[in-house]
């Protein structure tokens, strides 16, 4: 019998413009979403664009989260059930949307992204990523409905924040390798279509470097495109694997070791010098890796992150047990590996 299955979710309505977060409930209409929206959201974006949001709505319920936790999507869930409300919206960065997600999918409630930073490629996926004791997990959540990412605030945010962003992006590179590799060496399920969208997204972004500048709503156009065109990978992929191999393993890991020290984006970008370096060896591929961060203004070394050499290095011999996912580092790099990857690289 034929046994293979594709189910893929994508978002109906990705509406990308200057202003358009006035544009969020006609885009929710649109998608047949009635009722009473609750928006999660945190406390800058919920000033800067979930007020916006919630004014277009007859009535409205907010919460507002401030870390990335069970915890956290547990009390969206009772605020939910309590208020009775019709269907979430998530304002903000990648934690605000994920949590949102995840609540959506418990609850059985449409979900609308509207991000307010370029910052991560979870704006369209269908993927939560939170993390438990000593593990990260990487779980199926409810994909939006809708889009709504406006440009002039997006634009308007911290620099750092679209930095950050173009280096989830550059990691895709790596990603996708770890990805090839596990299929080779472990048969796990590869799809060229989302692994060749990943990679053309990371070329795409890198060949429109020139245009990334702080200030350029252009800018802001770009990086959310690409952003959306990551999210899809991973939607077709069914898996965030196109977007996340031993990179986002490393960084998952410097989240444990040194909480709060850095964007995810930058981190992942960081430890993609590395991995690329894993992968290829001295001649290979990793100072195109770096050198597509620096110019977008991303960090390249542990110091620009604000991480120690040796928590850098801790990251990288034990990164591999934070999840069951086959990557360039195995079953564990060796310390004397790492040290000498992270410093022919001049990452640490
Ligand atoms: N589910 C998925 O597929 C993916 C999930 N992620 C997750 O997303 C998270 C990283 O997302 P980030 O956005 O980097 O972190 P974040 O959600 O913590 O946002 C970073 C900071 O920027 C602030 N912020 C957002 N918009 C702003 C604005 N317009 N002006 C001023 N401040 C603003 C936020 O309030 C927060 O303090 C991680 O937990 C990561 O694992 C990342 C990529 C993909
Ligand atoms: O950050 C991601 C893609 O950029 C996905 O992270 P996870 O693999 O933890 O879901
Ligand atoms: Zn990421």
């Amino acid at each position: 019998m034929f046994d293979k299955l594709a189910w893929i979710r994508l978002p109906r309505n990705v509406v990308v413009g200057h202003g358009v977060i006035d544009e969020t409930a006609a885009a929710i209409d649109e998608v047949h979403l009635g009722g009473t929206p609750l928006i999660v959201t945190s406390p800058t974006p919920r000033r800067i664009a979930g007020e916006r949001v919630a004014e277009q709505f007859e009535a409205s319920v907010t919460v507002t989260v401030e870390t990335a936790s069970f915890a956290a999507v547990e009390r969206v869930i009772e605020a939910a059930r309590a208020e009775e409300v019709d269907f979430l919206v998530g304002v903000g960065g990648g934690k605000a949307i994920d949590i949102a997600k995840m609540a959506s999918d418990e609850l059985g409630m449409g979900f609308v992204s509207v991000p307010t930073a370029a910052s991560h490629d979870g704006i369209v996926s269908g993927r939560g990523s939170v993390p438990e004791g000593d593990t990260r997990h990487s779980v199926a959540a409810e994909p939006p409905l809708a889009v709504v990412a406006d440009t002039e605030i997006i634009a308007d945010a911290p620099w750092r924040l679209t930095t950050a962003g173009c280096a989830d992006i550059i990691s895709n590179y790596t990603a996708v390798r770890d990805w090839e590799l596990a299929h080779r060496l472990k048969n796990v399920e590869y799809s060229e279509y989302a692994g060749a969208l990943s990679q053309m997204t990371a070329e795409m972004l890198v060949g429109n470097a020139d245009s990334i500048k702080p200030g350029l709503e252009e800018s802001a156009w770009i990086v959310v495109k690409a952003l959306v065109s990551s999210g899809v990978a991973m939607s077709i992929a069914g898996s965030s694997r196109p977007a996340s191999g031993a990179e986002h393993l490393i960084s998952h890991q410097l989240d444990r070791i040194a909480p709060g020290a850095a964007l995810h984006g930058h981190q992942v970008g960081v430890a993609s010098v590395v991995t690329e370096y894993l992968h290829s060896g001295s001649a290979g591929r990793w100072r195109n890796v770096r050198d597509a961060l620096a110019d977008i203004g991303a960090p390249t070394t542990a110091d620009e992150l604000g991480i120690t050499a040796e928590d850098f290095v801790e990251a990288m011999t034990t990164a591999h047990e934070i999840r069951d996912r086959y990557t360039i580092l195995g079953d564990g790099v060796s310390r004397e590996a790492a040290v000498e990857a992270a410093t022919v690289t001049g990452v640490i």
